[in-house]
C-alpha cells in the first residue's frame, strides 16, 4: 500500500496505536518488534479490541481486509508521521538537549496553548517511535506542534529532524548525559547540534540562550533568535522559584534555579508567537511538574525533594548546588547511580562524591554499584541494602533530596521514609 492510501485510512480517526494494552477504538495498530515481543502476534487481538486496521510486516499474520502488509512496520509509522507533518504544514518547534527537555516542552506548551490549539509530545515519548507517535497525535485542528527529541547516540537527532521537520529548534543545554553512546561531552555537543545543522540546511530558526557560549558559537551565521532575559529576574528560590517578569511577580511551582533557562525559553518562544504577558504569567504559574521531576513531597516528619526521574553528572551537581542553598535544619542527599556514562562512570561518580560533599548538606547516602566503588563514607551497593538500613535506622525531621537514574527507581524510597 502506498503511504497516501495509508494516510487516507489514518484520516478517518487520526488515531494510531502500537500497544494492544492501550488500544483506542478505530485506531490503526502498528505491529512493532521490540526487545520482548513481536507486535505482529498481537494483530488479531488489536482488531478484537477495536482497532480498525493493523499494519504488519510478517505475512503469517495477515487477516483478509484488515491487515496492511508492509516491509517494515516501524518505517511505515515513521513515513506516515512525516507525511502527516507535511500535510499539516503547521509550525513545529523541535526541542532537544541533555537536561530539561520535558520540563521546557511542557512550559512552552503551557504558554502557547493559552492562545493556540497546540499539540505536544506526551510525557517523554521522544525517540524513533515516540516522535512519530507525537506527530500523529496532532490533528487538523492543531496550530502549533512542540516535539521533544531524545537521543543517546550520533545521528539520532538528525533522523528525528528528518521526520518532524522542525521550523524552530531549541537545545536546552549540552551536559554530561548519555556519555557512553555519544562518546564523551564533545560527542554530546556534536550529536545534539544535529538540530542546528538541520535548521541551517532549511534556513529555519534556532532559539539560542545568550548565556550559553556553546549555543551562541554553534549557531553563528544562521537564522536565530536570542532568548531575552531583559525583563526577567529571580525574586526568591525556595521552596519554589518566584520570578519577576516585566515587573509582575510570578510564583511558579518549579524547584531549583536550574529551571530558569527552561522558563526563559518558554517566555521567549511565547513572545515570538505573540502570547500576551498576562497569559504567559498565568501559564507559568499553572504548570506543576510530575513524574518525579523535582517534586516536593511532604511526609510526616520529613520533607522530600523527589528528583528520581533521571540523573547524570550535570543535573546531579546542579541539584546538589540548589539543595545546598536551601534553609533546613537537617539536609540529607540520597544519590543513586547515574547510568549510561560508559568509560567515564567511575570518575564521574567519584567527582560527584568529591564536589557534593563539600557543599552545605549534612549527610550523603550513596546507593548503587558505581557509587559503591567510590570513597564515599556512607554507601550501599544495592537498593535492598539501603532499604534494610533505612528500616532499622529511619531518617527523622529532615529535608531529603533523592536523585538517581531511571534504572535505580529511587521513588521506591517514598515508602521507606515517613
Ligand atoms: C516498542 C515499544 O513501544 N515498546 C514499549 C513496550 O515494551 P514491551 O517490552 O512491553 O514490548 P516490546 O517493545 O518488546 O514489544 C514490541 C511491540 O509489541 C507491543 N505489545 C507488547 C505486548 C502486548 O501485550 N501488546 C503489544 O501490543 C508493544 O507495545 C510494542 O509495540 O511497552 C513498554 C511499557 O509501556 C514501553 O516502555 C515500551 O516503549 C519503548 C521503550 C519505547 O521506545 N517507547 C517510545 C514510544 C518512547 O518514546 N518511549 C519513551 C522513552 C524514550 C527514551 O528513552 N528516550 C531517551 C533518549 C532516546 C534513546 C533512544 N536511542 C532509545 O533507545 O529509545 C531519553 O533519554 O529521553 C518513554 O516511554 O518514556
Ligand atoms: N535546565 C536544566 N539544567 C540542568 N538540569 C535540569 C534542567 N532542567 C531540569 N533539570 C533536571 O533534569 C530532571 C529531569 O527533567 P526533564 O525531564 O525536564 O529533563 P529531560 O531532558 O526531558 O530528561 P529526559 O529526556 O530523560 O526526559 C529534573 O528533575 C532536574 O533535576
Ligand atoms: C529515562 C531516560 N529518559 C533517561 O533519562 N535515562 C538516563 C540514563 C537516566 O535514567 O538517568
Amino acid at each position: 500500500m502506498e503511504i497516501q492510501d495509508l494516510y487516507q485510512l489514518y484520516q478517518k480517526t487520526y488515531l494510531v496505536d502500537t500497544d494492544t494494552r492501550k488500544i483506542r477504538k478505530g485506531s490503526i495498530f502498528f505491529a512493532l518488534k521490540g526487545e520482548n515481543f513481536n507486535g505482529n502476534k498481537f494483530a488479531s487481538q488489536a482488531l478484537e479490541k477495536g482497532a480498525s486496521y493493523c499494519v504488519i510486516d510478517e505475512k503469517d499474520f495477515e487477516i483478509a481486509g484488515k491487515t496492511i502488509l508492509v516491509e517494515d512496520s516501524l518505517k511505515a509509522l515513521q513515513e506516515l508521521a512525516n507525511y502527516h507533518r507535511k500535510e499539516l504544514g503547521i509550525p513545529i518547534v523541535g526541542l532537544t538537549g541533555s537536561n530539561g527537555k520535558t520540563t521546557t516542552k511542557e512550559l512552552i506548551h503551557s504558554v502557547l496553548k493559552t492562545q493556540f490549539n497546540t499539540g505536544a509530545t506526551l510525557g517523554n515519548l521522544n525517540n524513533h517511535i515516540g516522535v512519530p507517535l507525537t506527530l500523529l497525535s496532532f490533528t487538523k485542528e492543531t496550530e502549533i506542534g512542540i516535539v521533544e527529541m531524545g537521543a543517546n547516540h550520533q545521528k539520532e537527532i538528525e533522523f528525528l529532524c528528518d521526520i518532524a521537520e522542525p521550523d524552530y529548534g531549541y537545545i536546552t543545554n549540552f551536559g554530561k548525559a548519555h556519555l557512553e553512546g555519544f562518546g564523551g561531552v564533545e560527542g554530546v555537543i556534536k550529536g545534539k547540534s544535529e538540530l542546528y545543522r538541520y535548521l541551517l540546511k532549511d534556513n529555519k530558526t534556532a532559539f539560542v540562550n545568550p548565556k550559553d557560549d556553546k549555543q551562541v558559537e554553534l549557531t553563528e551565521g544562521q537564522q536565530r533568535i536570542f532568548l531575552s532575559s531583559d525583563h526577567l529576574s529571580v525574586v526568591s528560590t525556595h521552596p519554589y522559584l518566584k520570578i519577576s517578569y516585566k515587573n509582575t511577580p510570578i510564583q511558579t511551582h518549579l524547584v531549583g534555579e536550574y529551571n530558569l533557562p527552561n522558563i526563559l525559553a518558554a517566555i521567549s518562544i511565547g513572545e515570538h508567537f505573540g502570547i500576551s504577558e498576562e497569559n504567559i504569567q498565568k501559564a507559568l504559574e499553572r504548570y506543576i511538574s510530575n513524574n518525579n521531576r523535582s517534586q516536593i513531597v511532604e511526609k510526616n516528619s520529613n520533607k522530600i525533594l523527589l528528583d528520581a526521574y533521571n540523573a547524570n553528572p550535570s543535573s546531579t551537581l546542579l541539584a546538589l548546588e540548589n539543595f545546598s542553598k536551601v534553609d533546613a535544619s537537617s539536609k540529607v542527599a540520597i544519590l543513586g547511580d547515574m547510568f549510561e556514562l560508559g568509560v567515564d562512570a567511575d570518575s564521574e561518580h567519584q567527582s560527584i562524591v568529591d564536589q557534593g560533599t563539600k557543599l552545605n548538606i549534612d549527610r550523603f547516602i550513596f546507593v548503587g554499584a558505581h557509587y559503591f566503588e567510590t570513597n564515599a563514607s556512607e554507601k550501599y551497593q544495592s537498593f535492598e541494602d539501603l532499604k534494610s538500613h533505612l528500616i532499622d535506622h529511619p531518617i527523622h525531621d529532615s529535608f531529603i533530596l533523592i536523585k538517581g537514574s531511571r534504572g535505580m527507581a529511587l521513588e521506591r524510597l517514598l515508602d521507606l521514609i515517613n
